[in-house]
């Protein structure tokens, strides 16, 4: 009979979670997450820590949902903060464990450490990594990893082609016992970053995301049957304003409260109530690209991340951060994302563009800035969404946007902008909001930049404020 140590890491669920399903159930479990200290500081040259409020906060409604639900199946939770794999080590050494499993991470510095706990186990202690919370497997990939395709639209294309993704599993209705006397428990938030104690989202985002499976659950109930957004999705996902535009399920997803299983299994049985349509298959679609992602991470290894020193930032970068670059469809965007954690895709991609080919800033720069600011934060799709715009490593495409055109393509009256920025709207509604200091010179500064391609949608150049 074994004795098992579950590391949680981004798989905060228990139902279809592979790591909780046991051929022959363990004489005693016990299930640990450890918030890594290094999260806590900042990367070098940003002086914000890795892991911001809103997800910090995110993360600890997840834990402390996840307890109450192992304890109710007689299992109970560790959150211990410190280096994860002395953690492990420790209570493996301390309480005679001999297994170890834990979710086959697509982070670089998170396999990294599964493979130095791996060097410090002693004779007799399995280590197992596991598959769970996407759509397929490694063993269900429709190619090897390592002959996975360049782009995403080749990926997309091959998993259609042999498309055979299991159901989600459910939970187990009761786990093994707790080592006696291991530690139980965790530390209340305010005492491990007051600020994430504290957090609340700004009103003007229009919605609260909640951590935990029940949350993310009532999200999808509520997206799918309640709303029935999901009919409209092609049509709305690129919006800028209100809750329903998108799904925003990936708080959820990125902390594994939700499996994309889960949510493609309520898809289906919305369709097979309402009938399949070009809006439900589009929300699959774009969880194909989580899958892309995913897996490009798990083979690309450490040089997702480019070279992880960063350079130092620079007058540009930090006016991006704080939305103070005077062009309106960035800053509004920088500033919701910093009042709220969350970010449309559409906003992700101008600004991340805006950032690299406009400023001249590095990607890796922005994708930091996204990690400490996001409350979906997600090590593959965080960086492989910014390496992807930025036209670096497998797909290299140029992939500029034209911030101007974009703004009259997604936000043609303003209302986005003057959203986020109120003074815009004491200008009409329409491209005088976007463009504000060529129609009212004398209330609103010059951009920090006047990209050169912007030459035909700027509006004419007033020389006095009407
Ligand atoms: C520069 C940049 C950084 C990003 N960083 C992250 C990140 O850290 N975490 C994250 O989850 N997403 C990231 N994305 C992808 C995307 O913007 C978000 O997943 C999406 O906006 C979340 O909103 P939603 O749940 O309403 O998405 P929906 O439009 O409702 O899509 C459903 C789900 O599909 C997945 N998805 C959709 N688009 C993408 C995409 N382009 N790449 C990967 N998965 C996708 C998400 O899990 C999402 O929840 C990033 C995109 C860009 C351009």
């Amino acid at each position: 009979m074994n004795r098992t140590l579950i590391w949680l890491r981004g798989d905060l669920r228990l139902a279809d979670n592979s790591l909780f399903f046991f051929a022959t159930p363990p004489e005693a479990l016990i299930c640990v997450f450890a918030l890594d200290e290094a999260w806590l500081e900042p990367p070098p040259g940003l002086e914000t820590p890795r892991i911001g409020p809103a997800r910090l906060r995110f993360l600890w409604e997840s834990l402390i949902e996840l307890r109450g639900e192992l304890l109710k199946r007689g299992s109970d939770l560790l959150v211990r903060i410190g280096d994860p794999v002395q953690v492990m080590a420790g209570l493996i050494d301390e309480y005679a464990l001999d297994e170890v499993r834990v979710r086959a991470d697509p982070g670089w510095e998170e396999q990294q450490a599964v493979a130095q706990l791996a060097t410090r186990l002693g004779e007799g202690v399995t280590l197992s990594c596991h598959d769970t919370g996407m759509l397929l497997d490694e063993a269900s990939l429709p190619t090897a990893l390592d002959e996975l395709p360049g782009s995403f639209s080749a990926f997309r294309r091959r998993v259609e082609r042999a498309w055979a993704i299991p159901d989600a599993a459910p939970a187990p209705v009761t786990l093994p016992g707790w080592p006696e006397g291991a530690p139980r428990g965790f530390p209340p938030l305010g005492q491990v970053c007051a600020q994430a104690a504290g957090w609340a989202p700004d009103a003007r985002g229009e919605f609260a995301f909640a951590g935990g499976e029940a949350a993310g659950l009532a999200r999808l109930d509520h997206y799918l049957w309640q709303s029935g957004a999901i009919a409209r999705y092609k049509q709305t996902r690129n919006g800028l304003v209100g809750a329903d535009f998108s799904t925003r399920l990936s708080p959820w997803l990125a902390h594994g409260c939700l499996s994309a299983r889960q949510v493609r299994d309520a898809v289906c049985a919305w369709e097979a109530r309402h009938g399949a349509s070009e809006s439900s298959y589009w929300v699959v679609f774009e969880l194909l690209w989580r899958e892309y992602f995913h897996w490009a991470a798990r083979q690309e290894g450490s040089a997702l991340y480019g070279d992880r020193r960063l350079p130092v930032p620079d007058d540009g970068f930090r006016t991006w951060c704080e939305g103070r670059t005077g062009v309106p469809f960035v800053d509004a965007a920088m500033r919701e994302l910093s009042a709220t954690g969350w970010l449309s895709n559409r906003a992700r991609q101008n600004v991340a563009s805006f950032l690299i080919n406009e400023l001249e800033g590095d990607w890796r720069l922005g994708a930091a800035w996204f990690e400490a600011c996001l409350v979906d934060y997600d090590v593959a799709s965080n960086w492989g969404n910014w390496r992807y715009v930025a036209g670096v490593g497998r797909d290299t495409r140029d992939r500029w946007f034209n911030v101007l055109k974009q703004a009259r393509d997604y936000d043609p009256a303003g209302n986005y902008v003057a959203h986020w920025q109120p003074e815009l709207a004491e200008l009409p509604p329409g491209q005088a909001r976007h463009q504000p200091w060529r129609v009212a010179p004398r209330r609103f500064a010059s951009p920090v930049v006047e990209a050169a391609g912007w030459r035909d949608w700027l509006l004419p150049q007033e020389t006095r404020d009407d």
